[in-house]
C-alpha cells in the first residue's frame, strides 16, 4: 500500500470514528509493516500446498513463533492478503468490534452452488441473507431447551454404537477402523435430530446411500485444499480431475441431504397440528423459509456433522485410553451423576466438560476461524484495510505456552476453575467454535453427543490402548488423527 493511500485510509477511519482519538497518527502503522514470509508467487502455489500437505495447522504455529503474535502472508497474483493473529487479546478486540461476522468464502463451495443451481446456507452465506437464515436455524440447533430434547434420540445413538462395537470387537477387544465407526455413529446422529429418523449407519446391513456420504463429506474437504487458494476459473482449467471430484462430491452430498428432507416433508403434509404445538428442524424451517434454503441449510448441517465430532470424538476417546487415571475419575463423574431413569445427568460433570475442552484445546477440528475486515481497523499499531482478511488459528493458540503452562501436556484440570492453584486461561485463548453470532450453529449438538458417547461407553467398557504409538494430527481443512486410533474395548462387570 502506498503512503498516500494509507494516509487517506487513516485520515477516513478517524472520521468514521474507528480509531480511538488517543490513537496518534504518527504512532500507528501501515499493515505493509506487518511481519509475514515472503510471498508466495503463484508458480510456487503447488510445491508449497506439497510441502505442507496435512500440516498447515503447524505451519501457523511456527509462523507465530517466526513472526510475531500478527502475521501477514500474501499470495500477490491472486490478491490473497490474509492476516494471522495469536494474542487473545487482539483476538478479543476483533471479535468484539466486529458487528457483521463475515466470514472469508471459500470460493470454490459458493461457485458449486452457483452452478448448480442451489441456494446457500448459513456456511456458505453473508450479510443480511446470512442474518435472516441464522435467526431461523439458532433456535432449534442451539437454544438449550430445544437441544435437552434430542437427547434421548442422541443417547439411543450411541447404545446402538455401543451393541456395535460389542458385536464386531475382535477376540483381541480391538475394534478396527475406529475412525469409519464415528463417522457413521456422527451421521446417525446428526441424521437422527434432523430427519427424526434412522438412517441405519449403525446397523450390519448398511444403506449405501450413507457410506456415499461419508465419502463425499471425505472427498469434498480433501479436494477443497487443493482448490480453494485459486480463483475457481483458474483451479477449474488447472486442476481438472481435483474439480470433477470436488463437484462430484458435493452433487452427493446435496442429493442424498434432498431425498432424506424431500422423504420427510412429504411426512409433514399429511400431519395435523394443533395450535403451537413442537415441530422439528425441516417443518420449523419450512414454515420460515423458502424451500430451496430448507435444502440447503439442511443439506449444510448434515455434511458439518459429520467430521467435526467424529474426529473430536476419535481424539477424545484416544486421550481417555492413554491416561488410566483420568477414565477412572471419569468414570466415578458418570457413576455419581446416573439418574433414577438410568441416563447420565450431564449438567453437573465439570470434569467430562474439561476433559473435552482439553481434548479440543490439543486436537481442535477447525483449522483456523477467520472474518472479513468490514471497516479499517486499527490492530496492535498497524491499519489493517477494510476488506483484508484476519484469522485465527484454534491449534496454533492450544499450543502456545506463554497462553497454557506446559501447553503440550493433556490436562484437564487447567479447566476446573475450583481446584486451587489453576492458571487462569483468557477467554478469548480457546475459540474451538468459534465466536459471537457466527460460532459454530451446531455447537450444542455437538458437545452433548460427545459427552453422550463418553458417559454411555465408560459405563459399558474400560478403554485402553492397543500400542504407545503417538498419534500425530492431519489437517486438510479439518484436523484428524494422522495415524489410525486403535483401542481395546474391554467390558465392565
Ligand atoms: C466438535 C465439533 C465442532 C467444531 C469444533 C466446530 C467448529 C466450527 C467453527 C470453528 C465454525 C466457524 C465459527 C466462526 O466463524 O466463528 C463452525 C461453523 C459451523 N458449524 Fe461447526 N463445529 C463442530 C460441529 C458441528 C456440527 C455437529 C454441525 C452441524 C450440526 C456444525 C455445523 C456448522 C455450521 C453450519 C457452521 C456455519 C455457521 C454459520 O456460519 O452461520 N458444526 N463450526
Amino acid at each position: 500500500m502506498s503512503l498516500r493511500s494509507c494516509r487517506y485510509l487513516l485520515a477516513r477511519s478517524f472520521f468514521d470514528g474507528r480509531i480511538r482519538p488517543q490513537s496518534s497518527l504518527a504512532a500507528i502503522k501501515s499493515c505493509d509493516e506487518i511481519p509475514g514470509p515472503k510471498p508466495i508467487p503463484i508458480y510456487k502455489i503447488f510445491e508449497d500446498l506439497k510441502k505442507n500437505a496435512g500440516r498447515t495447522h503447524k505451519m501457523y504455529v511456527d509462523l507465530h513463533k517466526e513472526f510475531g503474535p500478527l502475521v501477514q502472508m500474501k499470495i500477490p497474483m491472486i490478491s490473497m492478503h490474509i492476516f494471522f493473529i495469536s494474542d487473545p487479546d487482539l483476538i478479543e478486540e476483533l471479535l468484539r468490534q466486529d458487528v457483521t461476522h463475515v466470514r472469508p468464502p471459500i470460493r470454490i463451495w459458493n461457485d458449486y452452488r452457483v452452478r448448480a443451481n442451489q441456494a446457500f446456507g448459513t456456511l456458505t452465506t453473508d450479510g443480511e441473507e446470512w442474518a435472516r437464515m441464522r435467526k431461523i436455524v439458532d433456535k432449534p440447533m442451539l437454544k438449550p431447551k430445544a437441544v435437552d430434547n434430542y437427547a434421548k434420540d442422541i443417547h439411543i445413538v450411541v447404545e446402538d454404537l455401543l451393541d456395535r462395537f460389542e458385536r464386531i470387537r475382535g477376540p483381541d477387544m480391538i475394534v478396527e477402523n475406529l475412525s469409519s465407526e464415528l463417522f457413521n455413529w456422527a451421521l446417525e446422529s446428526i441424521g437422527s435430530i434432523l430427519y427424526e429418523k434412522r438412517l441405519g449407519s449403525l446397523s450390519d446391513v448398511k444403506n449405501p446411500e450413507n457410506d456415499k456420504f461419508i465419502e463425499a463429506v471425505r472427498s469434498m474437504f480433501a479436494t477443497t485444499v487443493y482448490l480453494f487458494s485459486l480463483p475457481p476459473l483458474l483451479s477449474r482449467f488447472i486442476m481438472r480431475s481435483k474439480w470433477k471430484e470436488h463437484e462430484e462430491a458435493w452433487n452427493t452430498i446435496f442429493r442424498v441431504a434432498e431425498e432424506c428432507t424431500s422423504a420427510k416433508l412429504e411426512v409433514i403434509k399429511n400431519v395435523n397440528r394443533n395450535e403451537g404445538e413442537e415441530v422439528g428442524i425441516i417443518e420449523y424451517f419450512a414454515e420460515r423459509m423458502p424451500l430451496k434454503e430448507v435444502y440447503s441449510n439442511i443439506t449444510e448441517l448434515m455434511a458439518g456433522g459429520v467430521d467435526t465430532t467424529s474426529n473430536s470424538s476419535q481424539f477424545v476417546l484416544y486421550e481417555i485410553a492413554k491416561n488410566q487415571n483420568y477414565q477412572d475419575n471419569l468414570y466415578r463423574e458418570v457413576q455419581e451423576n446416573i439418574k433414577e431413569n438410568g441416563l447420565v445427568d450431564l449438567k453437573n460433570m465439570k470434569y467430562l466438560k474439561a476433559f473435552i475442552k482439553e481434548t479440543l484445546r490439543l486436537y481442535p477440528v477447525a483449522n483456523s476461524v477467520g472474518r472479513v475486515l468490514q471497516n479499517d481497523t486499527v490492530l496492535n499499531g498497524y491499519l489493517l484495510p477494510k476488506g483484508k482478511m484476519i484469522a485465527y488459528s484454534p491449534y496454533a493458540l492450544g499450543r502456545k505456552e506463554s497462553l497454557f503452562k506446559d501447553a503440550g501436556v493433556f490436562k484437564p484440570e487447567r479447566w476446573l476453575r475450583d481446584q486451587p492453584g489453576q492458571d487462569k486461561v483468557h477467554p478469548f485463548a480457546h475459540l474451538p467454535f468459534g465466536f459471537g453470532p457466527r460460532m459454530c450453529v451446531g455447537r450444542r449438538v455437538a458437545e452433548m453427543e460427545m459427552q453422550i458417547l463418553v458417559c454411555q461407553m465408560l459405563r459399558r467398557f474400560r478403554l485402553e490402548l492397543v500400542d504407545d504409538k503417538p498419534i500425530d494430527t492431519w489437517c486438510d481443512i479439518i484436523i484428524s488423527p494422522a495415524q489410525p486410533i486403535r483401542l481395546r474395548y474391554i467390558v465392565r462387570k
